[in-house]
């Protein structure tokens, strides 16, 4: 293995914009992922050209570098899906190639064969006309929101009969989406609408599907110095009052349900650290963060893995943590089992977790919430919301709606 970082040489890849390459990419059938992490300027796009997906353990410190992506139900270790990461192209915010990886050399016959085809895209493509969304016949009986808050309503009788103490319960929201549909410049523009937030574009050719995201909530972060993140978000209220403005971060009361809501999530993730007789973490908040058209509670914390020689601790916490409390339920194995035999529909990647593992010395994976997956031409709109004793089916319906906005409002403006 071999890696070219171009900073100075001239590479192939110049002069080609990122969503050209994507697109060229994706064409062709080549796995690929494009992130943004919260609060950077760079965009990377990540291709595996040779491997395609395998599934790899969740050992992040022996992976070379890639894109990880998992769903939210998979039970066994050797399940995550891995993106190899061939090709990782850096470019900046204003789409100018910044550093080249390339694994396999410019003369590869793929590489010259993805060039040319973005090149030749490069030519065509409009992003004036980036696609448009449709609503889709239904039929005539089914109505989402009532079958929702019935389930809303058996969470809370299951919990004040005591059978676990809080579930996250979700649903989707379907619309069609026109062949035209521009991928990468619906990327584009939730990269500069959202900068707290984990912007990615995952291509599954071999699920014939793709996800794009903006995800507020880190799972497991480890950076080049050792210092391993995650965090505790749950609690969720609009960050807009009527008139459609912001609501100032000190004017966000929150009420004893999410504060609890939020609290049990930071207890669970403690839970976890004690499991592996941690006690030397650093635990910021709550605080009041903005995600988007949302405000949520946020709990931080931090471990510094070279002070404690625990180089492992990011892959052990993984284990332990997903699927955590803000996705899941409190305890884990009862709330799971109600959301199999309630919720009736497959999460798939929904509330799993994506990112890059070991891109320059880093992983980042993310819960991957405010997503939307493009399949056989059906856009899937997924939001959850916690469940607690105090849960109003019809408040947690409209927290669902306004989850899915996040997305909604910036790629499907009119829906
Ligand atoms: C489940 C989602 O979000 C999670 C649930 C939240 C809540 O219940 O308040 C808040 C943030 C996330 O941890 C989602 O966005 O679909």
């Amino acid at each position: 293995m071999f890696s070219i970082d171009t900073d100075t040489r001239i590479s192939i890849f110049e002069g080609l914009q990122v969503q050209d390459i994507w697109e060229a990419s994706r064409q062709l059938g080549f796995p690929s992922a494009l992130w943004r992490l919260p609060h950077t300027n760079e965009i990377k796009l990540l291709i595996s050209i040779h491997e395609g997906i395998r599934k790899c353990q969740p050992d992040l410190e022996k992976l070379s570098p890639g894109f990880i992506i998992n769903t939210f139900q998979s039970q066994n270790d050797d399940e995550m899906l891995f993106l190899e990461g061939d090709i990782i192209l850096t470019f900046s915010e204003s789409n100018v190639l910044k550093t080249v990886q390339n694994r396999i050399g410019e003369e590869h016959s793929e590489v010259k064969r993805l060039i040319s085809l973005a090149e030749n895209i490069g030519s065509k493509q409009d992003a004036t006309s980036p696609g448009t969304f449709f609503h889709l016949e239904k039929p005539e009986n089914q109505d989402p929101a009532a079958r929702f808050q019935r389930t809303v309503e058996l969470a809370v009788s299951a919990i004040r009969q005591k059978q676990f103490k809080k579930v996250v319960l979700s649903r989707t929201k379907e619309l069609g989406y026109s062949e035209n549909f521009q991928p990468a410049e619906a990327f584009r523009k939730l990269s500069a609408v959202y900068p707290h937030a984990f912007i990615s574009l995952v291509n599954l050719p071999e699920h014939n599907e793709m996800w794009l995201g903006a995800s507020p909530e880190l799972l497991v972060g480890q950076n080049a110095g050792g210092k391993f993140t995650t965090m505790s978000l749950a609690g969720t209220q609009s960050a807009r009052n009527a008139a459609g403005e912001i609501v100032p971060k000190y004017d966000i009361r929150w009420n004893e349900k999410e504060i609890e809501e939020q609290a049990m999530v930071s207890r669970y993730i403690v839970e976890c650290f004690k499991k592996i007789r941690l006690r030397e973490y650093q635990e910021t908040g709550p605080r009041t963060v903005l995600a988007g058209n949302l405000y949520h509670l946020r709990t931080d914390f931090e471990v510094d893995t070279i002070a404690l020689n625990f180089p492992e601790l990011a892959s052990v916490m993984l284990k332990l943590l997903h699927p955590t409390s803000a996705v899941c339920g409190v305890p884990k194995k009862e709330s799971l089992q109600f959301l199999t035999d309630v919720e009736g529909y497959d999460r798939s990647f929904y509330s799993g977790f994506l990112g890059p593992a070991q891109v320059g010395g880093e992983t980042n994976l993310f819960v991957n919430l405010r997503t939307v997956r493009f399949k056989d031409g059906i856009a899937t709109f997924f939001a959850g919301a916690g469940i607690t004793e105090d849960s109003i089916p019809a408040k947690e319906w409209e927290e669902t709606e306004l989850k899915c906005e996040t997305l909604l409002k910036v790629i499907a403006p009119t829906f």
